[in-house]
């Protein structure tokens, strides 16, 4: 099957096919990976402290009107009217207080709540007091000179505009008001705003379990590589970014090149989605297509027109699980997971498909004639700039990298859009 009697088969919205996608284009196989985990996971209830990373099955909606009550933005004074006014005591943040009147003012500190009453704050360096009936004080400062009882007076025009330096109640949002969109990571900021307006327990997905299978016998996994050896990159790259990607990673192991070994790797695998590394060629000892077809696995990608990572696949797995194989070579694994496996995890978690926004190729972005490359660019001035180092099996071009561009086949002219996807 080529690639375009295969686009038919895979949409967003249609079921996927019965028959898989060999050799497809970068934006179906994509396609594809976003539609194998079009059943997200099941939503769960968390405790804050065990949300972060998670997905929001449902919106996030305020329990409680923010801020709760008309709060003081500024320590200072709550006034009541035009001034000045006679000061009658004190309000400290947490604490209650009591109602003033027009002419009254209560020293405030910043957050405290805003007497009934008060029609608005005189910032402490803008008022001064004056003793009850004696000669003016000196201007209030920070060390509390002038802030004793007395007539207070505001300096300059003698008066504050109502509503002045008062963060009133609800400006930020209302009880019951939407404020996320289900489908949000879960980020620190997320659970920061959660807690802000009442929330202990968040309302997320399943994140989708990962079991990272890591395979050669020439891989070792410390030390100096020698005699034919290399270091296992792809053990140390792969985890942290799938994790930040929505999964839960329950294990990494080396596999060795043994066909019954990888098979039973797989088939007793119980992650959601099981990622393997290297194997997917055509090598002697290339066992993921035998192993895969021993463990009852049907292929729903085989193969992607793109440079690098070309014998990357996906796979689904008896009891709904799912398989992506990355090719060994390390740039093509990372173009692998940005293909397959990200677009899989974030269905899966409940995420949308994150927008293209295209940016501006600053120079040409060299091509490839068939197939859709993914390059290590970094932004300039004038837009995106390529890197050297873009080798299947280069890394060095890609640490330094602010994205991976989406140049199509042919390659792009200067100054012509082109999206980017974030790196590890
Ligand atoms: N006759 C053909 N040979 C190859 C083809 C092809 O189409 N026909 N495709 C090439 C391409 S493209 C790639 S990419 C690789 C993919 O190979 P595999 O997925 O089978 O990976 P391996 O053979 O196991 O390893 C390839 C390469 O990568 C190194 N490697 C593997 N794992 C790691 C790791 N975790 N960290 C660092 N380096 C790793 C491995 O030592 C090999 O050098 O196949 C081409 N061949
Ligand atoms: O296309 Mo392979 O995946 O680059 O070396």
């Amino acid at each position: 099957m080529n690639g375009l009697t295969a686009l038919s088969d895979v949409t967003e919205a249609g079921r996927p096919s019965q028959r898989h996608l060999t050799d497809c284009s970068w934006p179906q196989a994509r396609r594809a990976a976003r539609l194998a985990g079009r059943r997200p996971l099941p939503a769960i209830e968390a405790a804050l402290a065990d949300a972060l990373g998670h997905t929001l099955a449902v919106p996030l909606a305020a329990l409680t009107d923010l801020p709760a009550f008309d709060t003081s933005a500024m320590d200072g004074w709550a006034v009541s009217g035009p001034g000045p006014w006679r000061t009658v005591g004190r309000v400290l943040a947490g604490q209650p207080c009591a109602p003033i009147a027009d002419g009254e003012a209560v020293e405030i500190a910043t957050g405290a709540q805003l007497p009934p009453g008060a029609t608005a704050v005189l910032r402490r360096e803008h008022g001064r007091t004056v003793p009850d009936g004696g000669a003016p004080a000196a201007v209030a400062t920070a060390t509390g000179q002038g802030l004793g009882p007395g007539l207070l007076h505001a300096l300059g025009t003698g008066s504050v505009p109502p509503g002045q330096d008062v963060r009133p109640r609800g400006q930020e949002c209302r009880r019951g008001e939407p404020l996320l969109p289900a489908g949000t990571p879960v980020t620190p900021a997320v659970l920061g705003l959660a807690a802000a307006c009442g929330h202990d327990r968040l309302t997320v997905h399943r994140r989708p379990t990962v079991e990272l299978l890591v395979l050669g016998d020439e891989l070792v996994d410390s030390g100096l590589p020698s005699a034919g050896l290399v270091r296992d990159a792809l053990g140390p790259l792969l985890p942290p970014w799938l994790h930040a990607a929505g999964a839960e990673l329950i294990g990494r192991r080396h596999v060795r090149d043994d066909f019954g070994l990888l098979r039973d790797a797989v088939r007793h695998s119980p992650a959601d989605v099981v990622v393997t590394t290297g194997g997917t060629a055509a090598g002697p000892v290339d066992f993921l297509h035998e192993a895969l077809a021993a463990a009852g696995g049907r292929l729903l990608v085989d193969g992607v027109a793109v440079r690098p990572g070309h014998p990357m696949l996906l796979a689904e797995l008896p009891g709904g699980r799912h398989l992506v194989g990355l090719p060994g070579n390390p740039l093509a694994a990372v173009a692998g997971a940005v293909t397959l496996a990200l677009p899989l995890l974030h269905a899966l978690s409940g995420r949308p498909a994150p927008e293209a926004r295209p940016e501006t190729a600053a120079v040409v972005l060299p091509g490839h004639p068939a197939d859709t490359r993914l390059l290590p660019v970094v932004r300039g001035e004038r837009g995106v700039l390529p890197l050297a180092f873009d080798g299947p099996a280069m890394l060095r071009g890609l640490a330094l990298a602010e994205a991976l561009a989406v140049v199509p086949p042919g390659g792009l002219p200067a100054g012509a859009g082109v999206e980017l996807l974030a790196t590890p």
